[in-house]
């Protein structure tokens, strides 16, 4: 057990008691995962447990992979049978085993956030309501918060607190929208995100022996990354282990960026409530890191009133200060960036694959990329469009999933007539009304086309049920890449592609053809358990941002959100658009809560570096097609400017900018005193306590209006419409500032 013989006393203790309730709560780069991984190893190498009955749940599919990979060099082939993965897929394959208790088909489909709010749309227009108040991406987000919370629809229908409050938003429909969502997914014999974890809780409640045929197999639960659990994955975790209580969490609540999206920090408080003999171990020690980035990382998270008490120090180098580069627009900074990183190459000798560059949002990326592409620095860019997201890849997915899931509605609108086939958007409607009037699937309808719809849309809708029928069956004859070929051949999709013969045609059906190739390769694994077309398609379904690269990659620089970094580290780190409004993003900055959960986010970015870190800013930067002068972000001035220095490539050629107070402080020298932090543009406003946004969808020019960052002001002028609705307003103590008027939050004041 030489693996052992590296972890210190803590880790050790973390390792080794493998018994009983186990809590690791500690700062970034401390071991955690390495934790959680040996521990894994040690059960079954020295205390001889099957991998079977191990369950470890990760963030992201890639980090399950690559902690297998480690597991089994150390505990040998066996590890291969350990279930592990992400909440979402692990729980998609205990869901698709009980399905039939939940009333639904066990080749489900699992619906994308493109599948739900399309879904959304077409209940809307239904319903007949306006969806420029009931939009698609607002509703989603209510039902996705509901979910995660366990509210089913008929709590929220039955709850006057929700329906008060979509009254007062203006959103009174919202809870009869959630109803026929969910009615219509589970006609359609499909589970969006949300379902995955809120199915799975409704299972272990309502089906006491599943539960217990789990809680039987599952000796050993583990989870990382606790912080970012929600209360749906809480109480699955909680009663999993509720019969031999080994469950071990590791996490950092100081690294807590996901409240967004449900994740609750009150999970970590419960957990000592909910465990009483709960072991709590501590590690401080922080291995990533010089001395300078952990210092100074370490400045920054003291500031959040909101965090339990810990130390992080470490024993490595102090390491070379941080690097400051400013830069006079976006594009400077992508060439700033690059040349940086083209100097440490030349002179370190480090490798494109050592470096990441690291920003608050994805449309960030444009200027570096350029920039990077000029210089000839191969990258890469992981969370994007991904491939799965692509049109071709969606329709083609879309024959497979309705092949194998003939009541996916959402499928079925995407197929039914592309490539097309004569069957017009009323004859479609058609469809979809006949079976929700009739309370059936899609597919009965088509089965009885004749029944529903005249002569000519009757035949051709016919003709496509009887494709489809041919798809089932060839499924069932051949395995799952032959199938998926001759579907994409039958159906169409391949000579609709191949006849493109544009430079995009020709990518597309390169790209088609690389799903094929993606599939083949599934089917020829060894290694999978099940290597069906189902298992396929579900195992696309859950790719989560970080999978979409293949690891032999090659040698590239790589670019992600800081949301996306959680757990990785690499050798060199720039974090770009560090600029009020973007980073803190002006979205976060309405109360301290959401400041907090920023200041965390920049906390996680530093902490991704293991010997240098550079953090970048530029002075004007453009922005919903708008130049906007930027100011230096905050959290610039938050860390200690004695683990700070200006870079060489520091942009001085402009003239003076009165929006870079922070920059001046650095140039004129005065830069290890802590005293000098610049002072910021100051204003009397504070935000009132009871500060809610109003709805703006009335708003005019003459209204007065209270912003929580600019105060009170004047709108002089709206400006388009939709999506894109803009407000020039005439802020008291800040001038005039062009707000987008779906991100800013506004509160009116009559006159
Ligand atoms: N005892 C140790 N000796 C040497 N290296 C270690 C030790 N413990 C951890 N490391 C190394 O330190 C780095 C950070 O470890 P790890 O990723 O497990 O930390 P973490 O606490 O999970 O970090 P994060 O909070 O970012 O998820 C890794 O490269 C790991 O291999
Ligand atoms: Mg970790």
């Amino acid at each position: 057990m030489e693996y052992l013989k590296s972890l210190n006393e803590p880790q050790h203790e973390g390792v080794v008691n493998t018994e009983g309730p186990t809590m690791i709560i500690a700062g970034a780069g401390s071991g955690k995962t390495r934790v959680l991984t040996y521990r894994i190893a040690y059960l079954i190498d020295h205390k001889g447990v099957d991998p079977f009955n191990i369950l470890a749940l990760t963030f992201t599919n890639k980090a399950a992979r690559e902690m297998r990979e480690r597991i089994e060099r150390v505990a040998g082939n066996d590890a291969r049978n350990l279930w592990m993965g992400t909440f979402h897929s692990v729980f998609a394959r205990i869901l698709r085993a009980e399905a039939d208790r939940l009333g639904y088909p066990s080749n489900f489909t699992i619906y994308d956030t493109d599948d739900s709010k399309s879904l959304i749309k077409s209940i809307v227009k239904e319903m007949q309501l306006d969806d420029k108040v009931y939009k698609p991406n607002v509703v989603f987000n209510r039902i996705s918060a509901a979910k995660n919370r366990l509210i089913s629809w008929r709590e929220y229908l039955n709850n006057p607190v929700y329906q008060a409050d979509d009254e007062s938003n203006m959103k009174p429909e919202l809870g009869k929208i959630y109803k026929t969502y969910s009615e219509r997914c589970f006609k359609a014999g499909a589970m969006d995100f949300d379902d995955l974890l809120f199915n799975t809780n409704v299972l272990f409640k309502d089906h006491i022996d599943v539960l217990n045929k789990y809680q039987q197999r599952f000796h050993y639960v583990m989870v990382d990354e606790f912080q970012d659990t929600n209360i749906s994955q809480y109480l699955i975790t909680r009663k999993l282990s509720a019969v031999r209580q080994n469950i071990a969490v590791v996490g950092d609540d100081a690294q807590s960026i996901y409240a967004f999206r449900g994740a609750d920090i009150q999970n970590i408080l419960n957990f000592e409530k909910d465990y009483p003999d709960l072991r709590v171990i501590k590690l401080e020690q922080n291995y990533r890191s010089t001395q300078t980035i952990v210092n100074a990382a370490n400045s920054v998270i003291k500031k959040n009133k909101a965090q339990l008490p810990k130390k992080v120090w470490t024993s490595n180098d102090e390491g070379s200060l941080i690097e400051l580069l400013r830069a006079t627009s976006d594009n400077e900074e992508g060439k700033l960036v690059a040349s940086s990183i083209f100097e440490e190459k030349m002179q370190h000798q480090i490798h494109n694959s050592e470096v990441a560059i690291l920003y608050r949002t994805n449309s960030q990326s444009r200027a570096i990329e350029e920039a990077l592409r000029r210089m000839n620095i191969k990258y890469k860019i992981i969370g994007g469009v991904s491939f799965y997201q692509r049109k071709e890849i969606k329709d083609l997915m879309a024959y497979l999933r309705f092949t194998m899931n003939p009541k996916d509605e959402e499928s079925f609108k995407r197929i039914i007539n592309y490539p097309k086939r004569g069957i017009g958007a009323s004859t479609v409607d058609k469809i979809i009304v006949a079976a929700n009037d009739h309370g059936i699937s899609v597919w009965e309808v088509l089965e009885n086309a004749s029944h529903f719809l005249d002569g000519r849309a009757a035949a051709a809708v016919a003709d496509f049920h009887v494709m489809i029928r041919r798809f089932q069956h060839e499924i069932t004859q051949q395995d799952a890449y032959e199938a998926a070929s001759q579907i994409a051949k039958s159906s169409g999709i391949l000579r609709e592609l191949y006849e493109d013969k544009t430079v995009e045609g020709l990518n597309r059906y390169e790209n088609v053809m690389e799903l094929l190739n993606a599939i083949k390769e599934f089917t020829d694994d060894e290694e999978k358990e099940d290597r069906s077309l189902g298992a396929f398609l579900q195992e696309v379904a859950l790719i989560t941002g970080l999978d979409n690269e293949k690891d032999d990659d090659g040698d590239k620089v790589t670019l992600m959100t800081i949301h996306m970094a959680k757990g990785l580290e690499f050798n060199h780190v720039y974090i770009v658009g560090l600029e009020e409004d973007l980073f803190p993003s002006q979205m976060m900055l309405n109360s301290r809560a959401d400041l907090e959960e920023e200041r965390r986010l920049f906390y996680v970015a530093i902490t991704r570096a293991k010997s240098k870190l550079f953090l970048a800013y530029a002075l004007t930067r453009y922005r919903f097609g708008r130049l906007k002068n930027c100011e230096p972000s905050r959290f610039l001035e938050e860390i200690d400017p004695s683990y700070v220095k200006v870079s060489k490539k520091f942009s001085r050629d402009t003239t003076p900018l009165p929006n870079d107070s922070y920059a001046k402080s650095f140039v004129s020298g005065m830069k290890k005193t802590t005293s000098s932090t610049p002072v910021r543009k100051k204003s009397n406003y504070q935000p009132s306590a009871d500060f809610t946004p109003s709805d703006t969808s009335n708003l005019q020019a003459g209204m007065r209006v209270e912003h929580p960052k600019f105060g009170y002001g004047k709108v002089l002028e709206m400006d388009e419409s939709g999506a894109n609705r803009k407000a020039k307003v005439s802020f008291d103590d800040f001038g005039e500032k062009t707000l987008l008027l779906s991100f800013a939050k506004l509160k009116i004041h009559e006159n």
